[in-house]
């Protein structure tokens, strides 16, 4: 069985946001760094485009957590797959997904960086589906509220296609 794919936010919208996104980090981090967490593989693309748009210093480090593996419902079980290869004592972390569904990955790994002692940690997300939300999780940067539906794009996908299409669709079945 093949799927399609119906558009939900253009290139367009997404780039307008992640601009407006940028701003707003970069005003809530002034006079200090932001140390950027992205979170493997999903929030690549998300990472790249935002971190361009932040105008105080930046720093990335890159982390992989899985809870999906190829299915379209999480396993409920998060593994480490990719630790950090640094330090974040001390830093002013920022954590970048791309998208917080159950809550479960993030929920997770929020208490394993807090363990680390960062003077601060945040979380930044391109997509929330609020009404899939098993576990609480506060979300400090939102560009898209979305329904409860499967998406790709922008760095997401289903069995590991569609993360290079350049706008966020639903997967059709
Ligand atoms: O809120 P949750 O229900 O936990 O879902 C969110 C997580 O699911 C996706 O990761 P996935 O495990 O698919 O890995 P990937 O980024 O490598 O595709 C996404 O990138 C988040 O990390
Ligand atoms: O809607 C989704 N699409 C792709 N990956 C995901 N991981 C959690 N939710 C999703």
């Amino acid at each position: 069985m093949s799927e399609t794919i119906r558009e939900l936010i253009s290139e367009e919208d997404v780039a307008a946001k992640v601009k407006e996104i940028g701003a707003q980090i970069t005003k809530d981090y002034e006079g200090k760094a932001v140390h950027l967490i992205c979170v493997l593989k999903g929030g690549v693309f998300f990472t790249c485009e935002l971190a361009k748009r932040i105008e105080v210093p930046v720093s990335l480090d890159f982390m992989s957590v899985s809870s999906y593996g190829d299915d379209t419902k999480s396993s409920g079980v998060v593994k480490i797959i990719k630790d950090l290869d640094e330090s974040i004592e001390g830093k002013d972390v920022l954590i970048v997904e791309d998208i917080i569904d159950s809550g479960r990955t993030l929920s997770y790994l929020i208490e394993v960086l807090k363990q680390r002692n960062p003077a601060s940690i945040r979380l930044c997300t391109l997509l929330d589906k609020p009404e899939r939300r098993v576990k609480d999780v506060k979300v400090d940067y939102v560009c898209f509220n979305i329904p409860d539906e499967f998406v790709v794009g922008y760095g997401l996908d289903y069995a590991q296609k569609y993360r290079n299409l350049p706008f966020i669709g639903v997967v059709e079945f």
